[in-house]
Protein backbone atom coordinates (compact mmCIF):
# COMPACT_ATOMS: atom_id res chain seq x y z
CA UNK A 1 0.00 0.00 0.00
CA UNK A 2 1.45 3.70 -0.78
CA UNK A 3 1.96 5.44 2.13
CA UNK A 4 -0.57 8.25 1.78
CA UNK A 5 0.40 9.98 5.06
CA UNK A 6 0.88 13.53 3.92
CA UNK A 7 4.38 15.07 5.07
CA UNK A 8 3.70 17.54 8.54
CA UNK A 9 3.96 20.85 6.69
CA UNK A 10 7.59 22.55 7.07
CA UNK A 11 8.11 25.08 10.36
CA UNK A 12 10.69 27.37 8.52
CA UNK A 13 10.13 29.69 6.14
CA UNK A 14 13.46 30.63 4.15
CA UNK A 15 13.85 33.50 2.13
CA UNK A 16 16.48 35.51 0.21
CA UNK A 17 15.75 38.96 0.69
CA UNK A 18 18.39 40.61 -1.35
CA UNK A 19 21.66 39.59 -2.60
CA UNK A 20 24.01 37.66 0.20
CA UNK A 21 21.37 37.74 2.45
CA UNK A 22 19.35 35.08 3.74
CA UNK A 23 16.37 35.01 6.24
CA UNK A 24 15.21 32.16 8.61
CA UNK A 25 11.69 32.26 10.01
CA UNK A 26 10.59 30.07 12.43
CA UNK A 27 6.47 29.63 11.50
CA UNK A 28 4.68 27.92 13.95
CA UNK A 29 2.77 31.29 15.01
CA UNK A 30 0.25 29.17 16.50
CA UNK A 31 2.40 28.20 18.86
CA UNK A 32 4.35 31.12 18.98
CA UNK A 33 7.27 29.73 17.59
CA UNK A 34 7.78 27.24 20.39
CA UNK A 35 10.02 24.57 18.44
CA UNK A 36 10.00 20.59 18.59
CA UNK A 37 11.59 17.99 17.14
CA UNK A 38 11.20 18.65 13.52
CA UNK A 39 12.03 22.63 14.07
CA UNK A 40 15.11 21.60 15.40
CA UNK A 41 15.86 19.56 12.48
CA UNK A 42 14.99 21.82 10.07
CA UNK A 43 16.87 24.60 11.80
CA UNK A 44 19.66 22.81 11.84
CA UNK A 45 19.30 20.83 7.98
CA UNK A 46 19.02 25.16 7.25
CA UNK A 47 21.89 26.62 8.88
CA UNK A 48 24.22 23.87 7.58
CA UNK A 49 22.85 24.45 4.08
CA UNK A 50 23.39 28.06 4.37
CA UNK A 51 26.90 27.83 5.78
CA UNK A 52 28.12 25.97 2.78
CA UNK A 53 26.12 28.63 0.56
CA UNK A 54 28.97 30.75 -1.44
CA UNK A 55 25.60 33.12 -2.34
CA UNK A 56 25.24 33.61 1.30
CA UNK A 57 26.94 36.45 3.93
CA UNK A 58 24.95 36.68 6.44
CA UNK A 59 21.76 35.20 8.40
CA UNK A 60 19.10 36.55 10.05
CA UNK A 61 16.97 33.97 12.61
CA UNK A 62 13.61 35.98 12.94
CA UNK A 63 9.62 34.53 14.29
CA UNK A 64 6.62 34.93 12.56
CA UNK A 65 4.13 36.37 14.34
CA UNK A 66 3.44 38.53 17.70
CA UNK A 67 6.74 36.42 19.33
CA UNK A 68 10.17 35.48 18.25
CA UNK A 69 10.19 32.25 20.20
CA UNK A 70 7.93 30.50 22.82
CA UNK A 71 10.95 28.30 23.18
CA UNK A 72 10.96 24.53 23.39
CA UNK A 73 7.35 23.26 22.73
CA UNK A 74 5.98 21.94 25.98
CA UNK A 75 3.93 19.59 24.19
CA UNK A 76 7.02 17.86 23.07
CA UNK A 77 8.71 17.95 26.72
CA UNK A 78 5.75 16.45 27.77
CA UNK A 79 6.25 13.77 25.73
CA UNK A 80 9.52 13.45 26.05
CA UNK A 81 8.71 13.24 29.87
CA UNK A 82 7.64 9.73 29.20
CA UNK A 83 10.65 8.08 27.28
CA UNK A 84 13.82 5.99 28.42
CA UNK A 85 16.81 8.55 29.52
CA UNK A 86 18.91 6.96 26.69
CA UNK A 87 15.71 8.54 24.35
CA UNK A 88 15.88 12.05 25.95
CA UNK A 89 19.75 12.06 25.98
CA UNK A 90 19.62 11.71 22.03
CA UNK A 91 17.08 14.01 21.78
CA UNK A 92 18.43 16.41 23.80
CA UNK A 93 21.85 16.00 22.21
CA UNK A 94 19.79 17.17 18.58
CA UNK A 95 18.76 20.41 20.19
CA UNK A 96 22.26 21.01 21.74
CA UNK A 97 24.09 20.15 18.36
CA UNK A 98 21.46 22.76 16.42
CA UNK A 99 22.45 25.60 18.89
CA UNK A 100 25.99 24.77 18.34
CA UNK A 101 25.29 24.90 14.40
CA UNK A 102 23.95 27.83 14.89
CA UNK A 103 26.39 29.29 16.79
CA UNK A 104 29.31 27.89 14.71
CA UNK A 105 28.04 29.49 11.54
CA UNK A 106 30.98 30.54 9.54
CA UNK A 107 28.73 33.40 8.43
CA UNK A 108 27.58 36.26 10.66
CA UNK A 109 24.05 35.74 12.24
CA UNK A 110 21.07 38.56 13.24
CA UNK A 111 18.36 37.21 15.73
CA UNK A 112 15.45 39.35 15.07
CA UNK A 113 13.45 39.71 18.06
CA UNK A 114 9.70 41.04 18.52
CA UNK A 115 7.19 39.95 21.20
CA UNK A 116 8.66 37.45 23.73
CA UNK A 117 11.41 35.35 23.76
CA UNK A 118 11.31 32.84 26.13
CA UNK A 119 12.98 29.58 27.43
CA UNK A 120 14.99 28.31 24.36
CA UNK A 121 13.74 31.43 22.43
CA UNK A 122 16.28 33.31 24.54
CA UNK A 123 19.22 30.53 23.90
CA UNK A 124 18.31 31.16 20.19
CA UNK A 125 19.00 34.84 20.89
CA UNK A 126 21.97 34.29 22.37
CA UNK A 127 23.37 31.69 19.70
CA UNK A 128 23.64 34.59 17.20
CA UNK A 129 26.50 36.86 16.84
CA UNK A 130 24.13 39.77 17.48
CA UNK A 131 19.94 40.46 18.67
CA UNK A 132 17.95 43.45 17.23
CA UNK A 133 14.98 43.79 19.24
CA UNK A 134 12.11 45.62 19.21
CA UNK A 135 11.15 47.80 22.48
CA UNK A 136 8.24 45.59 23.21
CA UNK A 137 10.69 42.60 23.01
CA UNK A 138 10.27 40.70 26.70
CA UNK A 139 12.54 38.02 27.73
CA UNK A 140 12.52 34.82 30.61
CA UNK A 141 15.09 32.09 31.25
CA UNK A 142 11.84 30.39 32.05
CA UNK A 143 12.42 26.60 32.53
CA UNK A 144 12.16 26.21 36.52
CA UNK A 145 8.73 27.81 35.88
CA UNK A 146 7.90 24.35 34.52
CA UNK A 147 10.00 22.13 36.89
CA UNK A 148 13.18 22.12 34.29
CA UNK A 149 16.38 24.00 33.87
CA UNK A 150 18.03 26.04 31.10
CA UNK A 151 20.66 23.59 30.77
CA UNK A 152 21.15 23.71 26.80
CA UNK A 153 20.74 27.01 26.82
CA UNK A 154 22.76 28.03 29.81
CA UNK A 155 25.98 28.17 28.43
CA UNK A 156 24.53 30.89 25.42
CA UNK A 157 23.20 32.64 27.78
CA UNK A 158 26.13 32.92 30.20
CA UNK A 159 28.42 33.60 27.09
CA UNK A 160 26.28 36.58 26.21
CA UNK A 161 25.15 38.32 29.79
CA UNK A 162 27.86 36.65 32.36
CA UNK A 163 27.85 34.18 35.05
CA UNK A 164 25.79 36.25 37.44
CA UNK A 165 23.05 37.51 35.74
CA UNK A 166 22.75 34.04 33.71
CA UNK A 167 22.53 32.94 37.57
CA UNK A 168 19.78 35.48 38.22
CA UNK A 169 17.50 35.35 35.39
CA UNK A 170 17.36 31.31 35.85
CA UNK A 171 16.88 31.40 39.20
CA UNK A 172 14.24 33.93 39.14
CA UNK A 173 12.70 33.49 35.69
CA UNK A 174 11.66 37.03 35.86
CA UNK A 175 10.42 38.52 32.86
CA UNK A 176 12.71 41.64 31.67
CA UNK A 177 12.04 44.13 28.95
CA UNK A 178 14.24 45.11 25.88
CA UNK A 179 15.81 47.97 27.56
CA UNK A 180 17.05 46.05 30.68
CA UNK A 181 18.42 43.40 27.77
CA UNK A 182 20.19 45.59 26.17
CA UNK A 183 21.81 46.91 29.29
CA UNK A 184 23.22 43.69 30.55
CA UNK A 185 24.13 42.64 26.93
CA UNK A 186 21.45 40.08 25.98
CA UNK A 187 20.37 42.38 22.86
CA UNK A 188 22.95 44.92 21.25
CA UNK A 189 20.32 46.87 19.79
CA UNK A 190 16.53 47.92 20.57
CA UNK A 191 14.61 50.36 17.91
CA UNK A 192 10.74 51.14 17.76
CA UNK A 193 8.93 48.03 16.49
CA UNK A 194 8.23 49.50 13.36
CA UNK A 195 11.88 50.51 13.10
CA UNK A 196 13.32 46.78 13.50
CA UNK A 197 13.62 45.85 9.71
CA UNK A 198 15.26 48.88 8.76
CA UNK A 199 17.62 48.34 11.67
CA UNK A 200 18.22 44.71 11.06
CA UNK A 201 18.82 45.84 7.80
CA UNK A 202 21.47 48.55 9.03
CA UNK A 203 23.55 46.09 10.95
CA UNK A 204 23.42 43.54 7.78
CA UNK A 205 24.78 46.14 6.00
CA UNK A 206 27.75 46.38 8.84
CA UNK A 207 28.44 42.69 8.53
CA UNK A 208 28.30 42.88 4.37
CA UNK A 209 30.84 45.33 4.56
CA UNK A 210 33.41 42.91 6.31
CA UNK A 211 35.19 40.53 4.69
CA UNK A 212 33.94 37.03 4.87
CA UNK A 213 36.99 35.44 5.29
CA UNK A 214 38.00 37.58 8.25
CA UNK A 215 34.43 37.25 9.81
CA UNK A 216 34.52 34.04 9.75
CA UNK A 217 38.21 33.68 11.36
CA UNK A 218 36.43 35.98 13.60
CA UNK A 219 34.34 33.81 15.16
CA UNK A 220 36.65 30.65 15.24
CA UNK A 221 39.21 32.72 16.95
CA UNK A 222 36.64 34.56 19.61
CA UNK A 223 34.74 31.49 20.02
CA UNK A 224 38.27 30.36 21.84
CA UNK A 225 38.79 33.23 23.70
CA UNK A 226 37.60 33.12 27.62
CA UNK A 227 37.16 36.26 29.74
CA UNK A 228 39.79 36.29 31.63
CA UNK A 229 43.84 36.34 31.94
CA UNK A 230 45.82 36.70 28.73
CA UNK A 231 47.72 34.03 29.07
CA UNK A 232 50.35 33.13 26.57
CA UNK A 233 48.78 30.29 24.73
CA UNK A 234 45.87 33.06 24.11
CA UNK A 235 48.94 35.51 23.00
CA UNK A 236 50.47 32.53 20.72
CA UNK A 237 46.64 31.47 18.99
CA UNK A 238 46.02 34.72 18.47
CA UNK A 239 49.65 36.00 16.94
CA UNK A 240 48.92 32.79 14.98
CA UNK A 241 45.86 33.81 13.53
CA UNK A 242 46.78 37.26 12.34
CA UNK A 243 49.73 36.42 10.78
CA UNK A 244 47.70 33.46 8.90
CA UNK A 245 45.07 35.97 7.50
CA UNK A 246 47.50 38.57 6.61
CA UNK A 247 48.68 36.82 4.11
CA UNK A 248 45.28 35.90 2.58
CA UNK A 249 43.66 37.04 -0.88
CA UNK A 250 41.19 38.59 0.89
CA UNK A 251 43.24 40.56 3.46
CA UNK A 252 45.57 41.69 0.27
CA UNK A 253 42.36 43.19 -1.34
CA UNK A 254 41.43 45.04 1.48
CA UNK A 255 44.58 46.55 2.10
CA UNK A 256 44.74 47.74 -1.60
CA UNK A 257 40.88 48.57 -1.43
CA UNK A 258 41.63 51.18 1.30
CA UNK A 259 44.90 52.50 0.10
CA UNK A 260 43.78 53.00 -3.61
CA UNK A 261 40.26 54.58 -2.17
CA UNK A 262 37.98 51.91 -3.67
CA UNK A 263 35.30 49.90 -2.24
CA UNK A 264 36.80 46.07 -1.66
CA UNK A 265 35.65 43.34 -3.78
CA UNK A 266 34.84 40.59 -1.65
CA UNK A 267 35.05 37.14 -3.04
CA UNK A 268 33.08 34.74 -1.89
CA UNK A 269 34.10 31.97 0.14
C1 LIG B 1 15.02 25.06 25.90
C2 LIG B 1 14.69 24.38 27.14
C3 LIG B 1 13.45 24.60 27.70
C4 LIG B 1 12.39 25.53 27.29
O1 LIG B 1 12.45 26.32 26.38
S1 LIG B 1 10.97 25.41 28.25
C5 LIG B 1 9.78 26.45 27.45
C6 LIG B 1 9.94 27.89 27.78
N1 LIG B 1 8.80 28.61 27.22
C7 LIG B 1 8.03 29.46 27.89
O2 LIG B 1 8.25 29.76 29.05
C8 LIG B 1 6.86 30.04 27.14
C9 LIG B 1 5.54 29.43 27.57
N2 LIG B 1 4.45 30.20 27.01
C10 LIG B 1 3.98 31.32 27.60
O3 LIG B 1 4.46 31.76 28.64
C11 LIG B 1 2.82 32.00 26.93
O4 LIG B 1 2.20 31.10 26.05
C12 LIG B 1 3.21 33.28 26.17
C13 LIG B 1 4.28 33.03 25.10
C14 LIG B 1 3.71 34.35 27.16
C15 LIG B 1 1.95 33.84 25.45
O5 LIG B 1 0.90 33.95 26.36
P1 LIG B 1 -0.60 34.19 25.85
O6 LIG B 1 -1.48 34.28 27.04
O7 LIG B 1 -0.61 35.34 24.90
O8 LIG B 1 -0.95 32.89 24.96
P2 LIG B 1 -1.23 31.39 25.43
O9 LIG B 1 -0.44 31.08 26.67
O10 LIG B 1 -2.69 31.18 25.47
O11 LIG B 1 -0.56 30.58 24.23
C16 LIG B 1 -1.19 30.44 22.94
C17 LIG B 1 -1.02 29.04 22.45
O12 LIG B 1 0.36 28.78 22.31
C18 LIG B 1 0.70 27.62 23.08
N3 LIG B 1 2.09 27.74 23.54
C19 LIG B 1 2.71 28.83 24.00
N4 LIG B 1 3.96 28.53 24.34
C20 LIG B 1 4.14 27.23 24.08
C21 LIG B 1 5.23 26.33 24.23
N5 LIG B 1 6.44 26.73 24.67
N6 LIG B 1 5.05 25.05 23.87
C22 LIG B 1 3.88 24.61 23.37
N7 LIG B 1 2.80 25.43 23.21
C23 LIG B 1 2.94 26.71 23.57
C24 LIG B 1 -0.28 27.64 24.22
O13 LIG B 1 -0.37 26.38 24.82
C25 LIG B 1 -1.53 28.05 23.49
O14 LIG B 1 -2.03 26.93 22.77
P3 LIG B 1 -3.62 26.71 22.63
O15 LIG B 1 -3.73 25.38 21.95
O16 LIG B 1 -4.08 27.87 21.80
O17 LIG B 1 -4.17 26.75 24.03
C26 LIG B 1 15.56 23.38 27.81
C27 LIG B 1 17.05 23.72 27.87
O18 LIG B 1 17.50 24.85 27.78
O19 LIG B 1 17.85 22.76 28.05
Amino acid sequence: MPDTTAPPPPTLTLSRPRPGVAQVTMSRPAVFNAFDEQMIAELDAAFAQLAEDEGVRVIVLAGEGRHFSAGADLQWMQRASTASLDWNVADARRFAGMLARIEACPKPTVARVQGAALGGGVGLACACDLAVAADNASFAVSEARFGILPAVIGPYVTNAVGKRQARRLALTTTRIGAAEALAIGLVQQVVAPDALDAAVDRAVDELLAGGPGAQREIKQLFAQLEVGPITPEVRELTAQTIARVRGTDEAREGFAAFLGKRPPNWMPQ
